[in-house]
């Protein structure tokens, strides 16, 4: 059964959801024979708001959301500081998401069909994936599968506020975001930094509208860069 991510009442998904749509390129667009992989990056930086628009829009999309790879509860460690270690990568059964792409990667029009993605047939064949996670530039099997990179940021402040406003499967417990989330953010990001991984930086302040059209306009000419 296939879930449009807009569609799951707070944000519950049970077990992995895949979404994908197949809609025409806007006329005078040329897409070319290509499969991409796309990723976008930090907790409460916009991502699924994001990949929501680009869903709508780019050709044999799917997308897979990291969140559905979270390992249940009672696997999740208690760290020193006394909170579930939630943001590690520890965390979210890494391997399964990694299978999942490669499924998608071994044949992108059998994965889509097999989720009841109706797939559109035309002469350019392009497969769009998505793939939507705050830590996804940490698992080196994947990092290295991409073919553009982005990381949405949003400023302490911003992210606090907004995560605030957030219910979480398993709701945040007080003083979670200063005492784990900010900090593994941190790390995480300082290693990805220091391992050389190449991400286009969007500021997830501008404007959903901004975000979208910035990075609509990137796929598409990376993709006809392919050519
Ligand atoms: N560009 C934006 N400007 C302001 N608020 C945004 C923007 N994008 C998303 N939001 C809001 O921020 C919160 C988190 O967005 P969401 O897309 O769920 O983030 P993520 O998937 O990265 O955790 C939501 O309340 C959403 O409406
Ligand atoms: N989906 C879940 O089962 C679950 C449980 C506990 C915390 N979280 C939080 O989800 C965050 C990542 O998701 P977002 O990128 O959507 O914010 C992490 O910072 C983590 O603390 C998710």
């Amino acid at each position: 059964m296939l879930h449009h991510p807009l569609e799951i009442p707070n944000r519950v998904r049970p077990g992995p959801s895949i979404s994908a749509r197949s809609v025409a390129g806007p006329e005078g667009t040329v897409y070319l024979s290509a499969t991409s992989q796309i990723n976008i990056s930090m907790t409460n930086g916009g991502k699924t708001t994001l990949t929501n628009s680009l869903l709508k829009s780019l050709p044999n999309c799917c997308v897979i959301h990291q969140d559905d790879f979270f390992k249940p509860q009672d696997q999740i460690a208690v760290g020193e500081d006394g909170f579930k270690q939630w943001d590690v990568l520890e965390s979210l059964d890494m391997e399964a998401m990694l299978s999942t792409v490669q499924a998608w990667m071994s044949s992108p029009r059998k994965f889509a069909r097999a989720h009841g993605v109706s797939v559109q047939l035309d002469a350019s064949d392009t497969h769009i994936l998505i793939l939507e996670g705050f830590l996804l530039y940490s698992y080196k099997p994947l990092v290295d599968l991409y073919s553009r990179r982005y990381f949405l940021t949003v400023p302490y402040e911003e992210c606090k506020w907004r995560r605030s406003t957030r219910r979480y499967m398993v709701p945040d417990p007080p003083g979670l975001f200063d005492g784990h989330v900010w900090p593994m953010y941190q790390k995480y990001k300082r290693e990805m930094e220091a391992n050389g991984v190449e991400v286009v930086y969007l500021d997830g302040t501008k404007s959903r509208e901004e975000l979208f059209h910035q990075v609509l306009e990137d796929i598409q000419n990376s993709l006809l860069n392919r050519s």
